[in-house]
């Protein structure tokens, strides 16, 4: 049996797809082709929270899955809108890798050495208001463009894929060291910035493997395979992540950040919502012992609750949402 696995076109996704694709046929009853699919985030230029609209960059992947044009596809899942896709099912959660952002800085140095006015690209509302309340007089730029161009503007950085110093006009680049590690890129990160300082997007550093809801339930190589790849651990902290964002009614590029763990059997959830000037940050926790899928979702709801409950809402609308 060979399957058709959809994939979004760019470096980054065709690697991690790559791997997923391994995987589900390293049991040897399955063989693979990729399928790739431009995505309205791959052809669209502006800034990424002004595109709007949530999946931008996995709407044509669930049509190509609707469409019987790919059997599986990949997604990164913190770029997965929280709605449910009707006849579509999130059929594995692989083992999440780093959940971090990595600074990527000139000259090796970290967030607290950068100097007074240095200027840090990130296109993401969640990073820029972090990084702001970190550091209120580093000059956050917003940026966009794949991870290569994204380091290839800061000064001397140099790679394979970059232009040496053509565009380098920042001291820093933010980006998901996740997405760093798929792409070998790890040489560049100056410091891995601590969830403390820096909560990562809702599922960042995770994937998600999406099917159609009769294959999954088929008893066929593909829905064992997509079983066995599945990762309980992973699964419920993302669980528990994104029913807070939905709770919250907030998208991806919103400026919410969170992140659960699984510390000593009980569920931690941990949480930010920041005002798109980085001037205010409200930070929450809430725990749960010994959970399953659905304390997990209860757990999310009742963090997003508490901070509605502090004004989430009035601080996530001077973002425009
Ligand atoms: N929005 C783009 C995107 N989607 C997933 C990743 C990285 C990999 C991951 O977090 O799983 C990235 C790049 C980045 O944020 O630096």
């Amino acid at each position: 049996m060979t399957i058709r696995v959809g994939t979004r076109a760019s470096a980054l996704a065709v690697t991690q797809t790559t791997t997923v694709a391994e995987a589900l046929a390293a049991g040897g009853a399955l063989e693979y082709e990729l399928v790739r699919i431009k995505t309205e985030g791959d052809v669209l230029k502006g800034p990424l929270a002004q595109i709007g609209g949530t999946g931008v960059f996995t709407a044509a992947l669930r049509e190509a899955l609707l469409d019987d044009r790919c059997d599986v596809a990949v997604h990164s899942l913190k770029d997965l809108p929280t709605g449910v896709a009707e006849g579509l099912q999130i059929a594995a959660i692989p083992v999440r890798v780093d959940v971090r952002d990595a600074l990527c800085a000139r000259d090796g140095l970290t967030l607290a050495e950068l100097p007074a006015g240095a200027r840090v690209g990130t296109g993401s509302p969640r990073r820029a208001a972090q990084l702001r309340a970190a550091r209120p007089d580093l000059d956050v730029v917003d940026i966009r463009g794949n991870v290569d161009t994204r380091l290839g503007r800061v000064k001397g950085l140099t790679g394979e894929a970059m232009v040496e110093g053509k565009h380098a006009d920042l001291d820093a680049v933010v980006l998901a060291a996740a997405g760093l590690a798929r792409l070998g890129r790890t040489q560049h990160v100056t410091e891995l910035l601590d969830p403390s300082v820096m909560l990562p997007a809702p599922g960042q550093g995770a994937l998600a493997v999406e099917c159609r809801v009769a294959d999954a339930a088929a008893g066929t190589a593909l829905a064992g395979a997509l079983a066995d790849y599945d990762d309980a651990e992973s699964r419920l902290a993302v669980t528990a992540e994104r029913s807070l964002l939905a709770r919250l009614e907030a998208g991806c590029s919103a400026p919410v950040g969170a992140l659960a763990r699984v510390e000593a059997g009980t569920l931690v959830l941990r949480a930010v919502v920041c005002s798109p000037d980085g001037s205010r940050l409200l930070h929450g926790e809430q725990q749960v012992q010994a959970a399953g899928a659905e304390e997990a979702v209860a757990l999310g709801a009742r963090l997003a609750e508490e901070l509605l409950a502090q004004g989430a809402g009035d601080l996530m609308s001077q973002a425009g949402h």
